[in-house]
């Protein structure tokens, strides 16, 4: 929602800005080259400018809300609202915010909030927010005040040769910018839960190199599609960067663990698995992989197995979702957009055992894993089929 007139949008940054300069500069040319990616990928012309600690979209009001949007999938972005400028005189802030509210104030009740970056206006922020509260009151039918939980705000931030008059702040995925922390494997089943970890540790600055088993009689084609179509979707918000899924066939593992292993099944898979992902992660200097798992969400993943399939690799291995509930994280899939195609049917073979073992030891572990798995992990990675999106 905008003002008319709005052509910019003034872009704010969280995590940012807890670094020291050189970092912090360094992190805002990152996140402008992002944000202007995201933005030309979707076709949306603008030009993105770092400005203070801020970053400002130049575009036309036509385009704004689109571009308020692509800034707002920006990791690293705190929020982002169209705004529009004005020369930073009283007067003139004052008939903005009026304008403003005879377009959008629908009863209800209303605050007007400023903020002075620059202390060289004759006016403070309580004046500017007094006397725009007059303006608006005056512009409008039957106005309310209510400082604390308005229904609407008008807002207004003053810098010393311009004004921003805004009426939203669309909440970002808040983070670091993209390509600012090291690379990591991420591995995609394209259930709910790994493509939303996938996106929680692209937030925090890390690309992620996805990885996707394929499973042969225990996948199939619906099993596969899911997971590219995920990740399809998530590198909307990335365009910059190489996401092209490695798939890996794993489908002769897969009938092993079926024909060899019993309750400790998914155990060995998990191994088998974590061995791939690290020798892709070598192969790709990335130094981690992450995974959908979270305590006690299946029998594999209760904290006692956790910490035995762990063991397979000396990499780390990061999970996002350790502790999130499942609502949260189908909340957070639909948000970032990937839920439709997670829950596409899969109908693949079951390859969990009907009595898994959920308290296992290392020692269990290892007894069950088939002979040469983690050579067969190794010939599979070597086998990487790269799949564009
Ligand atoms: N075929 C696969 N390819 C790549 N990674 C996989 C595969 N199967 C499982 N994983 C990884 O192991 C984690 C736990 O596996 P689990 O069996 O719970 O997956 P799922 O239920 O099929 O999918 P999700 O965890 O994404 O909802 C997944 O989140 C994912 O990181």
């Amino acid at each position: 929602m905008h003002p008319s007139g709005a052509d910019t949008v003034l872009v704010r940054h969280g995590d940012v800005g807890v670094k020291s300069r050189k970092v912090q500069t360094e992190m805002e040319r990152r996140l402008r080259d992002n944000m202007a990616a995201i933005l030309e990928d979707r076709d949306i012309d603008a030009e993105v400018e770092r400005r203070w600690s801020r970053l400002l979209v130049h575009t036309d009001e036509q385009s704004v809300e689109e571009a308020t949007t692509a800034a707002a999938d920006t990791f690293g972005v705190q929020s982002a609202s169209p705004v529009v400028v004005v020369s930073p005189e009283q007067e003139l802030i004052e008939e903005t915010l009026a304008d403003a509210a005879q377009e959008h104030y629908d009863g209800g009740t209303f605050a007007v909030r400023a903020r002075r970056a620059s202390k060289d206006h004759p006016f403070t922020s309580a004046e500017l927010e007094r006397k725009g509260g007059t303006a608006v009151w005056e512009a409008v039918e039957n106005p309310e005040v209510d400082l604390d939980d308005p229904d609407i705000t008008f807002s207004v931030e003053v810098r010393e040769t311009e004004a921003f008059v805004f009426i939203e702040k669309r909440d970002g995925p808040g983070g670091l910018p993209l390509g600012t922390q090291t690379k990591l494997v991420s591995l995609v089943s394209g259930g709910i839960d790994s493509p939303v970890s996938t996106w929680e540790v692209m937030k925090r600055g890390s690309p992620v190199i996805p990885v996707y088993l394929e499973l042969g009689d225990y996948g199939g084609a619906d099993h596969e599609a899911r997971a590219i179509e995920t990740v399809r979707k998530l590198k909307k918000y990335a365009p910059n960067h190489d996401m092209r899924v490695r798939k890996v066939p794993a489908g002769e593992a897969m009938n092993r663990l079926a024909d060899e292993v019993g309750p400790a099944r998914m155990l060995s898979f998990r191994r088998f698995m974590y061995r791939v992902a690290e020798h892709i992660a070598r192969e790709e200097s990335a130094h981690g992989i992450v995974t959908g798992e979270a305590i006690g969400q299946k029998s594999s993943q209760t904290a006692r197995n956790l910490g035995v399939v762990s063991a397979a690799t000396t990499m780390p291995i990061h999970r996002p979702l350790l502790t999130m509930d499942k609502s949260d994280i189908v909340a957070c899939a639909r948000k970032i957009d990937t839920y439709t195609d997670s829950t596409i049917p899969a109908g693949c073979n079951r390859i969990a055992p009907d009595y898994p073992e959920t308290n296992a030891t290392l020692e269990i572990a290892q007894n069950a894993d088939p002979d040469g798995i983690f050579e067969l992990a190794e010939e599979a990675a070597e086998n990487v089929e790269l799949v564009e999106l």
